[in-house]
């Protein structure tokens, strides 16, 4: 049978009618919102999902995806959480609790130029598509430009590396409009998720130092707890801990930058696979890939609404 639209990749062009399409299928539930634009002037939109359940202040979670232009999983999750969210909202209890507690703002590709480029030009793209004024090398590294000890060791102040933290915090304007939505929403927003790919890793702050976050203990049971439902369910490993000691030193990131605005559930998911095919990560793995992740949102989402 052909693998669901859900199983595949999508372009960027398909994306946008993705969103479009979903929400007019889904008017009760969900909301499309602009929150900005791409350096080449592509839209960065959002998906709002509320619960058909009115609620005065609701809370919310936050989950972007396409950070990082070659983690083509990384969008496919958004896409593939959304429409699990709509199918099963009043079938599963899980999905109906989340949705009636908290709208979820889902951002399905907030590099949408680096996205596009990955699909006509370079497979292996990592940043934006910014130009700089002092060199030919292109792009910055969203996850090193957010303003968290911002590009200190970790990052690189050179455009041509990988890791180029740009000229300043949110010089680019797919941070800065992911940080200014997170800025006027930090009273709603309890939970801050950023989705990547690859190595199989549940993470949260700090990356920017080895410094512990006041709830470290906190985060740690909750990534573990998580981790361990992968394992025993789909018999699959991921590793966990804070980002500084489980992966490497990363300053400038989102989630570091969205814990200190207040956000003190704040996470990096590293999705499928560990190395084998890394970035080039089969279709036929969209679906396993993302129920993984599906698993340990819904157990920290649960646990977060708790305690919030
Ligand atoms: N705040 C950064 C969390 C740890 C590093 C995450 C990876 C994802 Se590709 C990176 O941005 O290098
Ligand atoms: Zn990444
Ligand atoms: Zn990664």
């Amino acid at each position: 049978s052909s693998a669901s639209y859900y199983e595949r990749y999508h372009s960027l062009e398909d994306i946008y009618y993705w969103i479009n399409k979903t929400a007019q299928e889904h008017p009760d539930m969900v909301k499309v919102i602009l929150i900005g634009s791409s350096y080449e002037k592509r839209p960065l939109y959002v998906l709002k999902l509320s619960g058909r359940q009115e609620r005065a202040e609701k809370r919310a979670i936050w989950i972007d995806c396409g950070i990082h232009a070659r983690e083509w999983i990384s969008p496919a999750f958004c896409l593939w959480f959304v429409q699990y969210s709509l199918n099963f909202y009043n079938l599963n209890n899980d999905i109906t609790e989340m949705l009636n507690s908290m709208d979820i703002y889902v951002l399905p590709v907030m590099n949408p130029d680096g996205y596009k480029y990955t699909w006509t030009t370079n497979r292996m793209w990592r940043k934006n598509r910014s130009l700089s004024k002092e060199s030919n090398c292109v792009g910055t590294d969203l996850n090193r430009n957010f303003d968290a000890n911002w590009c200190t060791k970790g990052a690189s102040n050179r455009p041509c590396d990988e890791i180029y933290c740009g000229q300043f915090p949110e010089s680019e304007p797919e941070a800065e409009a992911v940080a200014n939505f997170l800025r006027s929403h930090k009273d709603s927003v309890k939970l801050y998720l950023s989705i990547h790919s690859y190595g199989q890793m549940l993470l949260f702050p700090y990356s920017c130092s080895n410094e512990e976050v006041p709830n470290h203990a906190e985060l740690f049971e909750l990534v573990q707890e998580a981790a361990m439902k992968i394992r025993r369910h789909y018999r699959n490993n991921y590793k966990y801990g804070a980002s500084a000691k489980t992966i490497y030193l990363a300053p400038g990131g989102s989630d570091d930058w969205a814990y200190n605005l207040g956000i003190h559930y704040s996470f990096t998911f590293e999705l499928e696979d560990r190395g084998r095919y890394g970035f080039l990560l089969p279709p036929s793995f969209i679906s396993k890939a993302c129920n993984e992740a599906l698993l340990a949102l819904k157990s920290i989402a649960l646990r977060v609404i708790q305690k919030t």
